[in-house]
C-alpha cells in the first residue's frame, strides 16, 4: 500500500540542536498513527515540520506521492494535510456554526464567481460544515457560543473545526489534554469513527488510555529520534520506551499510562 504521508530524515535544528533528529515515519491511508515521548521530545516540532510551520534543515516530507517539503502551510493544508493546535483558539463571539464556516476554504471561488455559482458554492460550504458538526457528534451544539462550553466540548469544536477543512489526513495536538476520563473515552470512540469517514490521522497525546486504545500503529520520539515503533501492544512492552518515556518520571502523570 502507499503511504499518504512519508518523511524521510526529517530533521528540524533550533539553536544547533536538533529537535528532530533524522525522523522516518510513514502513515498508510485509513489508519490512525501516533506519536508519543516524553515533553520536550520534539513532537509539535514534528508536526509543525509536516505542516511547513518550521523550517525542515534536512530530510523531506511527502504527502499523497508528492515532496511538499518546501510549501507554505497554506497549500499544503489545500492539498488536505490539515492541522489541530495545542492550545486552543476559537473565535469568542462567533456561534460553533459560524467558527466552522471561517474554517472552510472559500477564497478562491468567492472571488473568482458570479453571483449564481457564489450561491450554490455557499451550500457547498453549509453541506461541508454540517458534516464536520456531525461526524465529531455536536449539532446540537451549532448555536452555541463557545465561552457556553465545557473544555472536551470545545476541544470538539476544535476537531470539527479542522474536518470542516476537509483533510484527508488530520494532524491533532494534544487533542486529549484537558479532558476527563469519560471525554477521553468519547473523542476515542469519535476519533475512530472518522476513520470510516475516509479521514487518516496522525495524533499526538500523552493520555496512554487514548493512544493505546486509538492508534494502529504508534512512534516514540525521544530527544528528537525515534527510538521505537509498532503495535500499541509491542511499544507498550519495548524496554526502551519504559526507560524513556512510560517508566520514568518525564513520562505521562499518573493516572494517564
Ligand atoms: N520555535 C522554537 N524555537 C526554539 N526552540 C524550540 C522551538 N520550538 C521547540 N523548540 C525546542 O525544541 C524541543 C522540542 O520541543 P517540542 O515542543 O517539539 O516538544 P514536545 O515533544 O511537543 O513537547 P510537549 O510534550 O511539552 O508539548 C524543545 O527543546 C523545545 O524547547
Amino acid at each position: 500500500m502507499t503511504a499518504l504521508l512519508e518523511t524521510r530524515g526529517l530533521t528540524v535544528t533550533y539553536g544547533g540542536i536538533n529537535a528532530n533528529d533524522d525522523v522516518t515515519i510513514s502513515v498508510e491511508p485509513g489508519t490512525i498513527v501516533g506519536l508519543i515521548g516524553a515533553n520536550g521530545a520534539g513532537k509539535t516540532t514534528f508536526i509543525d515540520a509536516i505542516t511547513g510551520f518550521a523550517r525542515v534543515s534536512s530530510g523531506r516530507v511527502t504527502f499523497a506521492g508528492e515532496d511538499v517539503t518546501g510549501l507554505q502551510p497554506h497549500p499544503r493544508s489545500r492539498r488536505g494535510l490539515v492541522r489541530t493546535f495545542q492550545s486552543l483558539e476559537l473565535f469568542e463571539d462567533l456561534t460553533v456554526w459560524d467558527n466552522l464556516l471561517v474554517a472552510c476554504d472559500t477564497t478562491r471561488w468567492w472571488t473568482l464567481l458570479p453571483d449564481l455559482l457564489r450561491r450554490s458554492q455557499g451550500d457547498k460550504v453549509a453541506s461541508q460544515a454540517r458534516w464536520a458538526l456531525a461526524t465529531a457528534g455536536i449539532e446540537h451544539l451549532a448555536d452555541r457560543l463557545p465561552q457556553e462550553l465545557s473544555h472536551g466540548q470545545r476541544k470538539l469544536v476544535g476537531v470539527a473545526r479542522a474536518l470542516a477543512a476537509r483533510p484527508q489526513l488530520l494532524l491533532l495536538d494534544e487533542p486529549a489534554a484537558g479532558l476527563d476520563a469519560v471525554e477521553s473515552a468519547e473523542l476515542s470512540t469519535r476519533l475512530r469513527g472518522l476513520v470510516e469517514e475516509g479521514v487518516t490521522m496522525f495524533l499526538i497525546d500523552h493520555d496512554m488510555g487514548l493512544m493505546m486504545t486509538v492508534c494502529d500503529y504508534v512512534y516514540v520520539l525521544d530527544f528528537g529520534r525515534i527510538i521505537a515503533h509498532g503495535t500499541p501492544a509491542e511499544v507498550r512492552n519495548d524496554p526502551r520506551v519504559i526507560a524513556a518515556y512510560l517508566g520514568s518520571s518525564h513520562g505521562p502523570t499518573e493516572g494517564e499510562a
